[in-house]
């Protein structure tokens, strides 16, 4: 059992190694009648493994079961009757009740619940796949982040109002107004900024949202308390115009997963092949959600689903897509997801119903990819800030990264515009707007700060614990890679620098190349233009402008000193003039090949289909 269901797909990684024992007679003794390590290995690999197996064996299930279950962060997918010693897959219906009983008391020792998920019947009998997922208190759940990313009108609210609001849409924009959070918004029936939306699942996988009507839905924390495991939704804006708001959305909200939405009846247009790329920078896993098949003709439906493969497949990408038709494709995809290469593809109707179930199954089977020890100091970066009544005070949000934060805890809260950092107390903390007194790595939260101004905290801004010693970089060196670029790009160019949740400013100061082009792969030294930030080496980040995108991987830490008062007065009254410079004529205190650059755009508004086609051409994602 616990081998990868049926045969692997190509390329794709077996998430678990094949395992698993069963107690035949002589089993685990080597010829002259001793217990051999390697003997109980090989009865692991049996399909009849779990049929009767001894106390030594039972103990070496318990272990790995458990090991598996820390791997995938709470849970992880369990297999009964296909083992890996080449024997065919299918036990008779006597041992594979055997079986789940001796995995319904593994997990009872472990503490967790077991859910069926699917059972199949193979050439030699049955086959069960279970999800086992770690029991979890009230007051505490699962929690998987997928940022939902697409082109414009590809259906990406619908969808997310479908799923978290149980009921349809109606094709003329329904699902979708309930999330909305500005009037221009419903008006417009365009996102323009992040918002998140949660599904939570019980502890045997049923969906704990509720439709809204007769006073039936539930606020968030019911629907957390609820929950043995919660997927938040980072629905992110598909327009051009709003591209700085997703790009924030992808890098600062740390999903675990990217879902890319694609309308049948469009197909590839627009923003997707820029969304598919800022996913694959970030090394996010992608799935593919193909919504409206319920109104697109059968050719052209076949025709996007072609389109999206091939380019799924392209050099740039080498994802294997995979389409999901039934639970087994679902089963086997969401075991192989982690492995980055596999892209399951569904195909979905938000106004019948098509396929939601199986896209809800998919979902609840994501596990988080934060590890998370408990030795490690804690670490949390801010992506929100708020400032509630009621004597709350300042609340900021974000994701913790690394340890422990509990309630009172002291912690270190900084960069301020100096590069320092001061100590704050955590007055309270809600997850998901449920109050709790602890949070852990890869879990989002919400802090109320006692005696700390909204004003004095900014995006980018971490709480760390004082173990860290934090420090500050007001300069970095990074290898990056020019995505797109019109023309070349030197030595005092500024843009975006999008980090985690910092998203400011930088100049380049210097090279290892006079200019790089696109296509062009540099060393390069940045400084930012207002703050220093809290950085680290190998940490992922996209440098953009306009068209102009770069990624990139910081390499060094450079200048990490907070500067001295008169240092910081005097940039302070330089920035000032530079801004009243700036504001009689606009641009004028660029470097001369930015200013060409500046009027040119302001000349060329930017379009929907020219931006998407030429980033994913220069990294090779298109065959050619
Ligand atoms: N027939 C049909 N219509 C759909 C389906 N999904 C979405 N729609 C409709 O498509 C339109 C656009 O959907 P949205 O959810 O606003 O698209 P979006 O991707 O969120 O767009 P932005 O927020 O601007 O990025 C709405 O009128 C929906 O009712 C579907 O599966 N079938």
């Amino acid at each position: 059992m616990t081998t990868l269901r049926s045969a692997p797909l190509p390329g794709a990684e077996p998430l678990v190694p094949a395992c698993l024992f069963a107690p035949e007679p002589g089993r685990g003794k080597d010829p002259e009648g001793g217990e051999t390590g390697h003997g109980v290995a090989r009865a692991l690999s049996s399909k009849l493994a779990l049929v009767s197996p001894t106390g030594e064996e039972y103990d070496h299930l318990l272990g790995q079961l458990r090991a598996r279950i820390d791997e995938g962060s709470g849970e992880t997918i369990y297999v009964v009757g296909a083992g890996s010693d080449g024997d065919d897959y299918g036990l008779d219906e006597k041992d594979v009740e055997a079986s789940a009983a001796t995995v319904r008391s593994l997990c009872e020792h472990l503490d967790a619940d077991l859910i069926l998920l699917w059972e199949r019947q193979e050439s030699a009998g049955s086959v069960r796949d279970y999800l086992i997922r770690r029991r979890v208190g009230e007051s505490d759940f699962l929690e998987v982040r997928v940022a939902v990313v697409g082109n414009v009108d590809a259906g990406k609210s619908t969808l997310l109002g479908v799923l978290t609001h149980g009921e349809l849409d109606n094709g003329r924009g329904f699902a979708r107004r309930k999330l909305f959070r500005h009037k221009h918004e419903v008006e417009s029936g365009r996102t323009s900024s992040v918002s998140n939306n949660i599904l939570g699942f019980d502890r045997h996988g049923r969906v704990v949202n509720r439709p809204d009507g007769h006073g039936g839905g539930l606020d968030w924390a019911e629907i957390c308390e609820r929950s043995s495991k919660v997927v938040t939704f980072i629905d992110l804006a598909g327009h051009e115009k709003y591209l700085k708001t997703t790009v924030f959305g992808m890098t600062g909200h740390l999903p675990d997963f990217c879902m890319l939405m694609v309308g049948s009846n469009a197909g590839i247009v627009g923003m997707t092949k820029e969304h598919l790329g800022l996913a694959l920078a970030l090394s996010v896993p992608v799935f593919a959600v193909v919504t409206k098949i319920d109104m697109c003709p059968a050719n052209i439906l076949q025709e996007t689903l072609r389109l999206l493969q091939r380019l799924l497949k392209s050099p740039g990408c080498r994802k294997i897509p995979v389409l999901v038709h039934n639970k087994d494709d679902v089963i086997v995809t969401a075991l192989n997801f982690s492995s980055e290469r596999m892209c399951p593809i569904f195909q979905i109707s938000n106004v019948t119903g098509e396929n939601i179930d199986l896209l809800k199954m998919f979902l609840n089977l994501l596990s988080s990819r934060t590890t998370f020890r408990d030795d490690e100091p804690a670490e949390h970066t801010h992506t929100n800030t708020t400032y509630s009544g009621g004597g709350v005070g300042t609340v900021v949000s974000g994701t913790t990264l690394r340890g422990w934060i509990h309630l009172n805890d002291t912690l270190l809260l900084g960069p301020d515009p100096v590069g320092a950092f001061i100590p704050i107390s955590v007055k309270s903390i809600h997850r998901n707007r449920m109050p709790v007194k602890e949070v852990h790595g890869g879990q989002t939260a919400s802090f109320a700060l006692k005696k700390i101004k909204r004003s004095s905290i900014r995006k980018g801004m971490v709480m760390v614990s004082p173990h860290l010693s934090p420090q500050a970089s007001w300069e970095f060196e990074a290898e990056i890679l020019v995505l797109h670029h019109p023309t070349t790009i030197s030595p005092r160019y500024q843009a975006m620098v999008h980090c985690g949740s910092i998203r400011q400013t930088a100049t380049i100061l210097s090279m290892n190349k006079d200019c790089v082009r696109t296509g062009d792969k540099a060393t390069v030294h940045f400084r930012f233009i207002k703050a220093p930030e809290y950085l680290h080496i190998n940490q992922r980040l996209v440098f953009r402008e306009g068209h102009t995108k770069a990624v990139g991987c910081i390499t060094k830490l450079l200048q990490t000193k907070p500067q001295t008062k008169s240092q910081c007065a005097k940039k302070a009254t330089s920035q000032a003039k530079a801004a009243n410079e700036e504001a009689a004529s606009p641009g004028s205190g660029l470097p001369p090949a930015q200013q060409v650059w500046r009027a040119r755009r302001m000349a060329t508004p930017l379009t929907l289909n020219n931006c998407g086609a030429t980033f994913l051409n220069d990294i090779g994602m298109i065959s050619k």
